[in-house]
């Protein structure tokens, strides 16, 4: 594992990884604490990737090597950068990767005689279709097509309503890693107003879902939504998800809220102002280094668990 924490304490002679805290300097009339917990996002990823290593490991000796297929369609140059990151930590972790770039000119069957081959392929466990996709593609159609069993990112219809039941083995990445990086740091989403900002099929409304499940009470804006900073405003948790850089801001942030960042904007920058967000969260996600990170790690997840699921039937057939 590349990543080092930042301190480790002993406990009962256990190393255990410290919460990184900073203190920062208030505006005067700010009347928050001064401490706030910056959600690292690699610390999460890095527990996440400890966890799968034995699990590669049984599989292997058993002759089964978990399988992640990506596919990219198009050469846009930051989607190119996380599918090549996400086949980078397959790889490190023991996990296969295949990866699929097809040219920007791709049609709907095309893409889908493609995902159709990576289904009947045994050795294949997960298909990743990198959204977004050029605009001649009908995206849903393509996802439609993805193997239930395969549907690592939560992406087909079936999916997606599993996912809204709460059932799902395989939700989206990107709200799964949201949820996992509460659940590591303990923070509860049980009562808590959840306003998630942003309302899109892998990400938003998955989320929303996700934090319903968990007993939330879930405001989800997008961008037709009367009074945004008034809403925003109520969240004691608050998801920005609408792919626009810096786009909330510090005063719209009730003091203490919970913030996580899921925005990917050119040049690594969030949906969020994180400096200005930082004096009123009591505990926020960066960008780079926050949610990223966690959902890389939950598509590794995904897919060692969709090959354990292959192995568990092959042995009651
Ligand atoms: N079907 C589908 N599922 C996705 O999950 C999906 C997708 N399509 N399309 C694009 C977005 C974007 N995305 C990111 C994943 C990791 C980082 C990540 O790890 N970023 C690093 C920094 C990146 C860098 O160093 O360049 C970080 O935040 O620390 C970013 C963005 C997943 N997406």
């Amino acid at each position: 594992m590349d990543y080092k924490p930042y301190a480790w304490a002993e406990v009962r002679g256990c190393h255990i990884p410290l919460p990184l805290y900073v203190s920062i300097e208030l505006e005067r009339d700010d009347k928050m604490t001064t401490e706030k917990l910056i959600l690292d996002g690699n610390r999460v990823a890095a527990d996440i990737k400890e966890s799968l290593l034995f699990r590669i490991n049984r599989l292997s000796a058993k002759g089964i090597i978990p399988c992640l297929a990506t596919i990219l369609v198009g050469d846009d140059p930051s989607s190119a950068t996380y599918v090549r990151m996400k086949g980078n930590a397959c790889q490190r972790l023991g996990i296969q990767s295949i990866r699929v770039v097809l040219p920007t000119n791709t049609s709907t069957d095309e893409l889908i005689a493609v995902i159709s081959k990576l289904n009947a392929d045994p050795n294949v466990h997960g298909i990743l279709l990198q959204h977004p996709v050029p605009k001649q593609i009908d995206e849903r159609a393509a996802f439609e097509a993805i193997n239930i069993e395969k549907d690592v990112d939560g992406v087909t219809t079936l999916g997606f309503a599993q996912n809204a039941f709460g059932l799902a083995d395989f939700p989206s990445c990107t709200p799964a890693a949201i949820v996992a990086i509460l659940d590591y740091y303990n923070i509860s989403i049980e009562g808590k107003h959840a306003v998630v900002i942003g309302r899109s099929p892998i990400l938003g409304k998955p989320v929303s879902l996700m934090l319903l499940n968990k007993n939330a009470t879930v405001t989800t804006c997008h961008s037709k939504t009367t009074n945004l900073v008034d809403v925003v405003r109520l969240g004691d948790i608050v998801v920005a998800a609408v792919g626009k850089p810096k786009f909330v801001q510090g005063d719209w942030i009730k003091p203490g809220a919970v913030v996580l960042d899921a925005g990917y904007n050119v040049g690594n920058i969030g949906d969020v102002d994180y400096d200005a967000c930082l004096k009123r969260a009591s505990a926020i996600t960066p960008v780079p280094a926050g949610v990223g990170p966690v959902t890389i790690a939950t598509l590794l997840k995904h897919t060692v668990e969709a090959a354990e699921k292959l192995e568990q039937q092959q042995i009651i057939q």
